[in-house]
């Protein structure tokens, strides 16, 4: 064999040299054993330069797609082959006490708060230790550190409130009680201080008040709607109403809903507390979920398409719902969630605003879908929040121009350049957007075949497939992801340190999401986009946002801008426009209540000055890519 053909081969042996580290390091040790497919890795490793090893890699590919999934995603807690994981949290732990303190016996004693047909056994379950399965945490109770956010930066955030009688915010987490517990996991998850949108979210929600909160991607929003409902539930799990009998019927009291399948951290929050939180989304085994509602569930974290199909085989009753959570709200509330959102908040046994707490959550709030949202809020808050270090410039932002044709050799240049900056080092790690599925194998296996380690996510892999293509990304075992927008939102991946759009998207709000995956919690990164007149509708956006973030616009981009229409991809206000949007009870037009309907503004630092941001011109827009 050639020394090309052989060099030729490399690729494949890199990426069989990978997935043999990966399937080591998820301990799938007994499957290598006994599979003979699984021998195809090794040999492929083995083989000598020389050596043809047709049909090898496909076999360690199917290899891939048998074993690899890491049964590391929540509800896999007991796996079907016998498997603990330690991150699923399917279990709870022995004797823990639902008030404060943290410890001893549980709401209704041997049953779960909402399990009063006993299939929730503490006495023979462990909670698992979420925290153990952090690839990038020191381990629990480590000397504390932050995490990379710019505190000193706290003071400048533009904050702006809207609403009646705005409980203030708080500096730090002493000021607040959220139970021994949840503050001996906040100690755990390393948080110092609460950030911005923490600080003032928290306070306004352990009022009882509702809550619509925009605070930009990475920002910690997460907790700050996670916090009140936990500490919530500990606080006042011994009193109000007890859930009827209905065997096998799950009452949560919380319910979480999200677009997106990754959805660990209430786990972690929640661990020790007493509160049980089960996880429920579509493309993991609806069996196993049941079998976790059955052992009860006080917060019940799940996607909107798998919810409803839990509802209609009534196995979840909403009826004790106390809070409900609406992350990445916008997104749920557009045309492609909303009858399913509306079924399940509005037409189901849930009890209405004003009978609930409803906190919504999201780094893009346009106007359309805050009137669509206020149906689901009684006498709320509006809260908006800019980002950690009081602009985006966080996130150093460039669009090139690039021809469709030469998009490949473009990003190749780009991950060269890297390369030899180090840039590439094992936690600096690239997620490359594409549009469609076809376009992110094809992307997925041209990297890796020309020496860059690369794996990919999108609508068609099975849970377990992104599970374990999240992991090699993660670990900076394959530092390259390529991924459709079913990863725009919602992935917490420390170390994204570039996020490229090889293709764009065509709604503003997307690439706002997208890039958001890099840059978080204080951190900086890089987000290049490749512009070209496939894109002319978002040019004009395009150059508002950069603008708007104090990023330079390229003259020939701001050309692209003058040339195209103010279409779909508005952002409404014209100057003047921010992150973090703006009530839209505040527009005249819709004070048609008066001041009873707007309760006034508040700009708590000055930061907002001028009419704007989000909301004119929320175009149709995306299904859900998840369910
Ligand atoms: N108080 C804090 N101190 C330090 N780190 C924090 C704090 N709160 C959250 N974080 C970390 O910041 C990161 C981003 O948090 P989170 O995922 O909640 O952001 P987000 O605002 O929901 O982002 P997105 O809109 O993209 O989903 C996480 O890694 C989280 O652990």
């Amino acid at each position: 064999m050639s020394r090309a053909c052989s060099r030729a081969l490399e690729p494949a042996r890199n990426k069989a040299r990978l997935e043999l580290e990966l399937l080591s390091e998820l301990e799938l040790e007994p499957f290598r054993a006994s599979s003979n497919c699984c021998e195809a890795h090794q040999k492929l490793l083995n083989s000598p330069p020389g050596q043809k090893v047709v049909g090898l890699e496909e076999q360690a590919a199917f290899c891939r797609n048998l074993h690899s999934p890491a049964p590391a995603g929540p509800a896999m807690g007991n796996d079907i082959q016998g498997h603990v994981d330690p991150a699923a949290g399917g279990s709870h732990s022995v004797g823990h006490r639902r008030d404060r303190s943290g410890g001893g016996g549980g709401r209704g004693g041997g049953g779960g708060w909402n399990n009063r047909s006993g299939g929730w056994d503490r006495g023979r379950e462990r909670e698992a230790n979420p925290f153990q399965d952090d690839v990038d945490t020191e381990p629990a109770f480590g000397v504390q550190e932050n995490t990379g956010i710019n505190f000193d930066a706290y003071e400048d955030i533009p904050v702006e409130t809207s609403g009646k009688n705005v409980p203030p915010p708080v500096n730090t987490f002493a000021e607040i009680d959220l139970g021994e517990a949840l503050n001996l996991n906040i100690r755990r998850c390393k948080y110092v201080k609460p950030t911005p949108v923490q600080r003032h979210a928290i306070p306004i929600s352990l009022t009882g008040r509702d809550l619509m909160a925009c605070a930009q991607t990475g920002s910690g929003k997460t907790a700050a709607f996670c916090f009140p409902i936990i500490s919530g539930i500990m606080t006042n799990s011994q009193s109000g109403p007890r859930p009827p009998r209905m065997p096998r019927m799950a009452f949560p009291l919380a319910l979480i809903l999200s677009p997106t399948r990754e959805l660990y951290p209430t786990r972690k929050f929640a661990y020790q507390t007493g509160v049980r939180v089960v996880v429920a989304y579509g493309g993991a085994p609806i069996n196993l979920q049941l079998r976790e509602l059955e052992r009860g569930v006080d917060i019940l974290v799940a996607t909107p398409g798998r919810l409803v199909d839990l509802l209609e085989r009534a196995r979840v009753s909403l009826q004790m719902i106390k809070y409900l959570a609406l992350d990445e709200a916008d997104r749920m509330l557009d045309m492609g969630f909303e009858p399913q959102i509306r079924r399940i908040v509005q037409q189901m046994d849930m009890p209405p605003p004003g009978l609930r707490q409803t906190l919504l959550f999201s780094a893009t709030f346009p106007k359309e879908i805050q009137r669509l949202a206020a149906d689901f809020l009684s006498n709320y808050v509006f809260l908006a929040v800019g980002r950690v270090g009081s602009s985006t410039d966080l996130i150093v932002q460039r669009v090139e121009y690039v021809l469709e044709t030469d998009k490949r050799s473009h990003l190749m240049d780009l991950l060269h350049a890297q390369r030899s900056n180090g840039v590439q080092a094992k936690q600096a790690l690239t997620l490359v957007f594409v549009e469609t599925k076809k376009g992110a194998d094809s992307l997925e296996n041209w990297l890796c075949i020309n020496g860059f380690p690369a794996t990919s996510i999108h609508g068609d892999r099975t849970q377990q497939e992104r599970e374990y293509a999240l992991r090699s990304f993660k670990s900076g075992k394959t530092p390259i992801l390529v991924a459709t927008d079913v990863a725009a939102r919602g992935l917490d991946i420390p170390h994204v340190a570039h996020v490229v759009n090889f293709d764009l998207p065509n709604d503003i709000d997307d690439y706002v999401h997208r890039i958001g995956r890099t840059g978080r919690a204080g951190k900086s990164g890089l987000a290049t986009a490749f512009f070209n007149e496939n894109n002319s509708s978002l040019a004009r956006p395009l150059a508002d946002l950069m603008q708007e973030a104090n990023q330079e616009v390229p003259a020939w981009l701001s050309r692209f801008a003058a040339r195209s229409s103010y279409g779909r991809n508005r952002r409404g206000g014209g100057s003047g426009g921010r992150f973090g949007g703006r009530d839209f009870r505040r527009d005249s037009s819709n004070r048609g209540g008066g001041m009873d309907y707007y309760g006034g503004g508040n700009n708590v630092n000055g930061g907002y000055g001028a009419p704007g941001g989000y909301g004119g011109g929320y175009g149709p827009t995306v299904t859900s890519a998840w369910d």
